[in-house]
């Protein structure tokens, strides 16, 4: 039987670049920002969860399940990938950002093999340079070690990951696939380039 497969996406941070402005809701080209992510999802995993510290009744809308973090405080990723890991009954847990609008349709697919294959505990995707450190693919245990890292008062994740077997796959075919929307700035640049 096929794994199951729920997937969080992590909206709640402050987008201070955003001017604030919650960066899953912002508009791009006619829909909310994470739709666009949501779309790219749906037939990637079993259930969807929204990770967002505010705005809750506007990420409900989209008839998933939303949840705040645990901990209050905005601590960073890890403190919404926690909760999410108390959360979720599946065999995995595919954690992305709200901002990454142009996921692979494949990339839940892959990071599972890429773990299996390589016996890991997470596999991370990469754009082919660098690793998209909140683009990856994790084992429910590994709640266990996060909420004591969290706990021990770290929060940057790459020290986390350092703690375990990493697989990383690649994504080089896909160029576009982690554009990362932190800026007005930015949104305008993709909106132009998707609207062609
Ligand atoms: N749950 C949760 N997610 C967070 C937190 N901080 C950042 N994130 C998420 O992690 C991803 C990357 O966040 P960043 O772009 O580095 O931070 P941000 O707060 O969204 O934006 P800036 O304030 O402009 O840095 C996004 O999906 C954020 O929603 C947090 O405290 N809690």
């Amino acid at each position: 039987m096929a794994p199951q497969i729920d997937a969080v996406i992590l909206a709640g941070g402050m987008a201070r670049r955003m001017g604030g402005n919650d960066k899953g809701l912002v508009d791009l080209n006619g829909q909310a920002m994470i739709c666009h992510t949501i779309d790219k999802l749906t037939t990637q995993v079993n259930q969807i969860l929204i990770n967002a510290n505010r705005n809750q009744a506007q990420y409900e809308q989209w008839g998933y399940t939303v949840f705040s973090d645990q901990d209050s405080g905005y601590l960073g990723p890890l403190a919404g990938m926690v909760t999410a890991l108390k959360k979720t009954q599946a065999d995995y847990l595919l954690v992305v950002p709200c901002d990454c609008p142009m996921l692979p349709t494949d990339l839940a697919a892959r990071l599972l093999t890429a773990l299996e294959q390589q016996q890991a505990d997470l596999a991370v995707a990469s754009d082919g340079e660098y690793e998209q450190p909140v683009v990856l693919l994790l084992k429910p245990h590994l709640v266990t070690s996060m909420q004591a890292f969290l706990d021990a008062g770290e929060r940057k994740i790459d020290l986390w990951y350092n703690q375990h077997k990493v697989a990383v796959e690649s994504f080089a075919d896909q160029p576009n696939a982690f554009v990362n929307i932190n800026t007005p700035e930015q949104k305008h640049q993709l909106a132009k380039q998707i609207a062609k």
